[in-house]
């Protein structure tokens, strides 16, 4: 389990979902950390984005970014440096993401996932460590080449 806190962040459209995995996190013992929203008002997911990327650039540990379908997320999210965003929408995904990716955010669907599969992906993802090896010289691709135009 990693150290920082872990970094919450929806829209109106995934805080009941946010607000269920803070929930069952914070009974776990496990440090975390909400960036917003707070409302069922409706605001504008980019935004919600931003602000957790910008603290996962600090802090360096994992995040949580929750949407209606999680795709605005992650398309927000994967525009940040050092940023590897992944939306996933069962076990395997959230296992592969941490395996050969090393990502950072899991990306999650309100209006997708029900609560007990969203917590199944969430503890999927918390719990796996990155494998390292080949898959780090790949990882390391992802930030060079897009800025070499490749
Ligand atoms: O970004 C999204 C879609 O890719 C999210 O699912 C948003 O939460 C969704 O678009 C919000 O929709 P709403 O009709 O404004 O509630």
């Amino acid at each position: 389990m990693p150290e920082a806190p872990i970094v919450f962040g929806s829209d109106h459209a995934g805080l009941p979902l946010k607000s269920a995995l803070l929930e069952i996190l914070q009974q776990q013992g496990i440090a975390t950390e909400d960036q917003g929203t707070h409302t069922f008002d409706s605001c504008d997911y980019p935004v919600l984005a931003s602000e957790v990327c910008q603290r996962i650039q600090q802090t360096r540990g994992l995040g949580v970014l929750v949407c209606g379908s999680g795709l605005g997320m992650s398309m927000v999210a994967n525009r940040y440096q050092g940023i590897r965003a992944a939306l996933c929408t069962n076990e395997y995904l959230a296992r592969m993401a941490r395996l050969h990716n090393n990502a950072n955010i899991l990306c999650l669907g309100d209006r997708v996932l029900g609560i007990d599969l969203a917590q199944s992906i969430l503890e999927t993802f918390l719990n796996t460590p990155f494998e390292g090896g080949r898959h780090q010289r790949r990882v390391d691709l992802i930030d060079t080449l897009p800025q070499r135009g490749q």
